[in-house]
């Protein structure tokens, strides 16, 4: 009895004594946590006090920094924060000092479109590094040698006028569907409301396919076998009809995750949830969309080498990839210095990736908030149906041409003016790669600054009345646009190379739409309703589209 009372004393002894030691541990654990937390916080104030260059912005949080800011439209936010903090000013991400640039005579030599130039990337990024992007393509490849190679190939193939009119042709039988389908909705009520940006979505998707990969995309008949009973469905029994939509859906999951790639630091992406469970389901969309289009590019390739040489080949640009360079290569794509090389079948998967990525939402979006200005202003859409009645004089049907869309001078106008309003791409970062002189200031090498295309395009310095849809802005004369105020397709040697396009691909359907139909808001008093991804959207355009009745 007396040995188990011991032990059970011994054993109580052993118990408190571990237990001091934990709790002492715990203590000093905690206060070593605290201490270690207390030197980052006040090294990262440091740091931040004693910046060099300081400049007005919101304080930042050690180890977020202003991200706590980043809610809700963030093209909204930044606006604000620039209207709060004046044109030049400062963000972080983390302890990563990011410069906004608010007005045009502050983006003078990030716009340089010499190749020697201090700014050819946009970033540094682990987290793009992550993504896979910073190596091809062309968007955000920092590899100068692969990316110069890969524009020059496909500039060559999308910025040349023959190109560019079959795109015309091809977007006109696109149209032609698109009618069936409206004339379809429409049999049975004759107020039928189209919400546009559903649909011109789908238009360019089709358009930028047939001209991408030379095959349709049947997104607008995915919508209207939604919209109609079984009965009237068309092309319903056609095999893989609905993964091309289901490819788009990736591709735009893409587009908002290269915020997150960009934006959240390495750490919380990869542990911390549910951040950790977004990585996944993004990285998990990167390869389903790799995988989807090295498909089609081997398809292609096989193709072209079972067609003999002296058929032709079809001019959609992945055909035109693969030959580019090689003895089939229709638009002597070829240059005689070191990239004279033809591309290989990972370089161009990834280019066709850029084309569908960074050409569909961009151009229809484009489109519908243009149809919402001028639908908002009469006297402008009256004077776009006066050009295009005096183009065609009047023929609503025969078909379209290239030369037809480069006289709407007009329309080109307007689709400026309302890309100065509401630019579908609000700002651009870039990447300085030598210490650089910007608003008076010395800025080292690798700074990063915004360019802040929407903030610049309704500077009151730049642009008077600048709330205000005035095409007539763009139709020279006395009107000079001050250089670098007006950059809807950004500037320097990463300026946009879909811009003739995206440019094209917005005149026509305008052309196509207004040449025979009366085109009306279902509610005139309706405000645009925007959402921003990665680029500005449409959220809702509801239209009345009527045969003309004149
Ligand atoms: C209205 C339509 C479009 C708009 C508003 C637009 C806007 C832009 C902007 C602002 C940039 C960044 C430029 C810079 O860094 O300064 C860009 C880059 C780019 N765009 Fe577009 N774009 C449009 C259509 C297109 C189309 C149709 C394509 C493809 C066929 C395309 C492909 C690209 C590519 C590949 C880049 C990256 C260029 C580089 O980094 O060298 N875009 N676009």
């Amino acid at each position: 009895m007396r040995i188990i009372n011991l032990l059970s004393m011994n054993f109580s002894i052993v118990e408190n004594f571990i237990a001091s030691i934990f709790l002492l541990i715990v203590k000093d654990w905690l206060l070593i946590s605290f201490i270690i937390i207390l030197i980052y916080v006040i090294n990262y104030y440091y740091k931040y006090f004693t910046r060099e260059n300081p400049l007005p912005g919101p304080l930042p949080l050690p180890w977020i920094g202003n991200l706590y800011l980043f809610h809700g439209d963030l093209d909204i936010v930044f606006y604000n924060l620039q209207e709060k903090y004046g044109e030049l000013f400062e963000i972080y991400l983390g302890s990563d000092r990011k410069i906004w640039l608010g007005n045009a005579s502050l983006i003078e030599k990030i716009h340089n479109p010499s190749s020697k130039t201090k700014f050819p990337i946009r970033a540094i990024n682990e987290g793009l590094d992550e993504m896979g992007v910073t190596t091809k393509g062309v968007a955000f490849n920092n590899d100068l040698v692969a990316w110069k190679f890969n524009r020059r190939i496909i500039s060559s193939t999308i910025m040349v006028p023959s190109f560019l009119r079959q795109f015309v042709n091809e977007s006109e039988k696109v149209f032609q569907e698109f009618e069936i389908y409206w004339i379809n909705l429409t049999k049975e009520n004759n107020n039928y409301v189209l919400n546009f940006p559903d649909w011109s979505t789908r238009f360019f998707a089709d358009a930028i396919s047939l001209a991408s990969i030379g095959k349709p995309a049947h997104m607008m008949a995915t919508q209207y076998n939604r919209l109609v009973p079984k009965d009237l469905k068309t092309l319903n029994s056609k095999p893989g009809l609905y993964q091309f939509e289901e490819f788009l859906d990736r591709i735009r999951l893409w587009l908002k995750s290269v915020h997150f790639f960009y934006f959240v630091p390495r750490f919380v992406r990869h542990y911390i949830p549910p951040m950790n469970f977004l990585y996944k389901k993004y990285i998990r969309n990167i390869t389903w969309i790799d995988n989807y289009l090295i498909g089609f590019v081997k398809e292609r390739r096989k193709e072209i080498e079972n067609t003999p040489k002296e058929e032709a080949l079809s001019s959609d640009i992945l055909t035109l990839l693969i030959c580019a360079n090689t003895d089939r290569d229709k638009f002597s794509i070829k240059a005689n210095d070191e990239f004279s090389r033809p591309m290989t079948d990972e370089e161009i998967r990834y280019c066709i990736f850029e084309v569908i990525g960074g050409g569909i939402d961009t151009t229809a979006h484009s489109t519908s908030f243009l149809i919402h200005y001028l639908c908002k202003n009469p006297e402008k859409k009256a004077k776009v149906y006066a050009e295009i009645d005096n183009v065609f004089k009047g023929d609503k049907i025969r078909p379209m041409t290239y030369d037809d869309i480069e006289k709407l001078v007009y329309v080109e106008a307007a689709a400026k003016e309302s890309s100065r309003l509401m630019p579908i791409v609000p700002s651009v970062f870039k990447r300085a790669i030598n210490d650089v002189m910007i608003g008076g200031l010395n800025w080292k090498t690798g700074q990063e600054f915004f360019v802040h295309q929407h903030y610049i395009h309704h500077n009151k310095s730049h642009w008077s009345n600048p709330e205000e849809f005035i095409p007539e802005r763009f139709l020279g004369g006395t009107n000079k646009i001050e250089k670098n105020s007006f950059i809807p397709f950004g500037g320097g040697i990463r300026q946009c190379p879909g811009r003739h396009l995206g440019m094209t691909g917005i005149k026509t359907f305008i052309a196509l739409l207004f040449r025979k139909y009366d085109v009306s808001l279902e509610d005139p008093k309706a405000p645009l309703k925007k959402v921003y991804t990665l680029a500005n959207e449409c959220h809702e355009l509801k239209l009345y589209i009527q045969p003309r009745k004149d």
